[in-house]
């Protein structure tokens, strides 16, 4: 896939472009600092730093693609009540506009991993936005760092 592909599983909200449903988390440990993960070559924005997560599949709720996503991608277990819903991201790119809640965690079980080959990183949070991220991302990064 090329970062301007849509990826497979959109619905179709507005006119324009299929919406894709992503499901991301910041894990924010007990020195406040929050987890980035490089997006992986072979993946769209490879090299990107992003908040773990990805797309809310048939029959999901965010909640649940969440604990399945932290599992496949940082072998950490985390529960629906440990997490808050925070902001969300809603972006055109080129060929599919992003609809993407992200949800603070501070608590999970296990210690983070890279599962899929990807670095992984704890930054503080006013240091977020030295980090390339998806242009996504931008106005979540403003609202952590105004809340923290
Ligand atoms: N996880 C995550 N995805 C983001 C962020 N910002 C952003 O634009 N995205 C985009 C990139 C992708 O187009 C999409 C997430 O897709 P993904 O490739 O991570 O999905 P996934 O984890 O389900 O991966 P896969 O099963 O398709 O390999 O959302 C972010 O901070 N975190
Ligand atoms: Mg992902």
């Amino acid at each position: 896939m090329t970062d301007l592909d849509c990826p497979e599983g959109y619905v179709t909200l507005g006119k324009q472009l299929p919406t894709i449903l992503v499901a991301a988390i910041a894990l924010i440990d007990v020195d406040g600092r929050v987890l980035i993960a490089q997006r992986p070559e072979g993946k769209s924005m490879a090299g990107l730093w992003e908040f773990p997560g990805g797309k809310i599949e048939e029959g999901e709720l965010p909640e649940e693609a969440l604990i399945r996503e932290a599992k496949e991608e940082l072998n950490i277990d985390i529960t629906a009540s440990c997490l808050s819903p925070f902001a969300f991201a809603s972006h055109s790119y080129e060929k599919f506009h992003l609809l993407m809640p992200l949800y603070l965690c501070r608590k999970w079980d296990g210690l983070v991993q890279g599962m899929e080959g990807q670095a992984t990183k704890w930054v503080k949070i006013s240091e977020l936005n030295t980090y390339p991220m998806p242009p996504a991302d931008d106005p979540l990064v403003a609202m952590l760092r105004d809340f923290f």
